[in-house]
């Protein structure tokens, strides 16, 4: 049987504060359809969020208002349900295609494979026809060569109560890794052409703009400029993402935008009030236009209390379908196929790095040593190089599973190498990697291997010293000690009868710091190289000669300017295989041999 998730606890809520118009948003959900199995907080499935949707379109009637539901995607890769198929998404496309989505656009892990494209277009596309939005994605048919708009390039529609017209665009941000059968146009070309002249010109009464987009990054700010120019008093609703954050930045009295975290751990929440229907002689200037957002932790309890239905009403006939599919989905896939058991909680930003429970001192001391070897190079000295996005979530304590290893990190890369760098040489590739700046060109900015939370930070993200003995990325403060990148602000001494309260999310946004529905605790985070980097086989007495450079495929892009600068002369045909293996492979065989007993 499935494990159950433990029941989330009861903790002090702040309401949804509805508006004329209301959303209801996700995004980055990397295939966590399943909730999460190892915490309560954020347990609640795709069947659940059915329920809620299903109950909050009631509520939106009852009340005569409206409630849109919106995906900013990166639905694809990230967990088993998805990962673990053949083809992948056999199981999670129908699943989400169950929910009634009434915008939704494209991420960039929907683009990195072919296959993935291909798919993209052929299921959720179709799927959605009326509310999928492509304003600068273009798909090549296999079959004739044509490059087509992947879909809609945006869409007019008038909302079911108010009857608000509505302009809703949906982009991708300026994403150059998409495989061949894709062409991502950059924002700025797409905001020249005449389709989307036309459509900021259609006078709506709001305009949402969809996006994979993260709040903090250039493209919103754009899109923005582009449309407020031609329309100064029309409320415009951004919802983004790809930085797998909670946040929300306003652009103006009028524009607002929202992004709902990652992994369906978060549903978002945006209300609009001040709204004015359009008349023949366009909007008064005079409108005072709030939005409201709130940030729910995903939970049966959460979303009960939200929806204001009886815990035995909540789930309805097709939400507890939609739950028992992902159920038989689970079973189908063995994803709670028990590979190991992990002696320790190890966590990619929960802890120092390094440290004993960093993820990433981890694979440097005990797995790549052990389990980054090609047998005929056995002897040589060697460093290993990960970039740290290669890293998608923690282990906790436990049962180590089949779908662990898809959570841990789902990619198809592997390993290369080029034998006998002069150890002078490859020794400086990681700092390079690690301190970026002029070396690479502006296409290899190196923020991009690391964690998508560090791309584009909010400036309400404390800025985090570098620790003494590894370089961190440019935007941290190098000056101090290793701090958290949350203030921990809670009184040990409690001495008051307060109850204690349990730690989560404790956003900073915009708009203040009471955007969290569920009042937590907070958790420390900490900042992490772009990439990290494991020494083996060297020598005791010295430094050795050369070394096997080995490095994950998707850093090989920086590796060759990175040698360059370093007085190393190498091309791409040094570069061979070195391990025929992905990371998720390599991770699994080593809790296999190493994490044998303890649960
Ligand atoms: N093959 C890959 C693909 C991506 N990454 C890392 O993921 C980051 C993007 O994450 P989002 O979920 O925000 O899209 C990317 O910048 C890489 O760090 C990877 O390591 N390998």
């Amino acid at each position: 049987a499935q494990p159950e998730a433990p029941a989330p606890v009861a903790v002090p809520m702040r309401d949804l504060e509805w508006g004329q118009i209301n959303f209801l948003h996700t995004t980055d959900t990397h295939g966590w359809l399943g909730g999460h199995l190892q915490e309560a907080q954020y347990s609640a499935d795709w069947g659940d969020y059915i329920s809620f949707t299903e109950h909050m379109r009631k509520k939106a009637d009852e009340k005569g208002v409206d409630l849109l539901v919106v995906d900013t995607g990166d639905r694809v890769e990230g967990n088993g349900l998805y990962d673990g198929s053949t083809p992948k998404g056999n199981y999670t496309y129908g699943i989400f295609g169950q929910q009634n989505v009434d915008i939704l656009c494209t991420g960039n892990h929907e683009l990195y494979q072919e296959d993935t494209i291909t798919r993209e277009h052929r299921i959720t596309v179709p799927h959605f026809k009326k509310s999928y939005i492509a304003s600068n994605l273009d798909y090549i048919e296999p079959e004739t060569g044509n490059q087509i708009p992947q879909a809609q390039r945006y869409t007019k529609f008038k909302t079911k109560n108010r009857g608000y017209t509505i302009v809703a665009l949906g982009f991708i941000f300026d994403f150059d890794r998409n495989a061949n059968n894709s062409v991502v146009i950059p924002v700025e070309e797409t905001m020249k052409k005449e389709w989307f002249q036309s459509a900021i010109r259609e006078k709506p009464d709001l305009f949402v703009v969809s996006g994979h987009v993260g709040l903090r990054m250039k493209e919103f700010e754009q899109i923005f400029k582009v449309i407020r120019d031609a329309n100064w008093y029309t409320p415009i609703a951004f919802l983004g993402g790809h930085a797998h954050v909670r946040d929300a930045r306003k652009f103006d009295d009028k524009a607002f935008a929202i992004a709902s975290g990652r992994y369906f751990e978060t549903i978002g929440w945006m209300s609009i009030d001040g709204i004015q229907k359009k008349s023949k002689d366009s909007a008064s200037a005079e409108a005072t236009v709030t939005f409201k957002r709130r940030y729910i932790d995903n939970n049966v309890l959460g979303l009960q209390h939200h929806a204001g239905v009886h815990e035995a009403d909540f789930l309805t006939p097709h939400g507890r379908n939609v739950s028992k599919m992902i159920t038989d989905a689970r079973k189908a896939l063995n994803l709670d196929h028990k590979i190991g058991c992990s002696p320790k909680d190890l966590w990619m930003t929960r802890a120092q790095y390094p440290s004993d429970t960093s993820i990433f001192s981890w694979l440097e001391n005990e797995v790549f040593p052990d389990a980054i070897v090609n047998k005929e190079r056995a002897d040589k000295p060697r460093l290993t190089i990960l970039n740290t996005g290669a890293i998608r979530f923690d282990i906790f304590k436990g049962a180590f599973t089949k779908d662990s290893t898809y959570l841990i990190s789902p990619f198809t890369s592997k390993f290369n190498y080029i034998p006998n760098v002069p150890y002078d040489v490859a020794k400086k590739v990681i700092q390079l990697l690690n301190s970026g700046g002029s070396v690479f060109e502006a296409e290899l900015n190196t923020k991009y291997l690391s964690i998508p939370e560090q791309m584009a930070p909010s400036p309400f993200l404390g800025r985090e010293p570098a620790s003494a003995t590894h370089i961190l990325p440019q935007f941290f403060d190098t000056s101090n000690g290793q701090q958290p990148l949350v203030a921990d602000d809670t009184d040990d001494t409690d001495d008051n009868d307060e109850p204690q309260l349990v730690s989560g999310y404790t956003t900073k946004d915009d708009l203040g710091d009471d955007g969290d529905d569920a009042v937590h605790s907070p958790i420390k985070f900490y900042g992490v190289p772009n990439c990290v980097q494991s020494e083996v086989g060297f020598p005791e007495a010295a430094d050795p000669e050369t070394v096997d450079l080995i490095f994950i495929d998707y850093v090989q892009p920086w590796i060759i300017p990175a040698l360059k600068f370093s007085g190393g002369d190498y091309d791409t045909d040094n570069i061979t295989v070195y391990l025929n293996a992905t990371l998720t492979d390599v991770i699994a065989g080593w809790v296999e041999t190493h994490w044998t007993e303890g649960c």
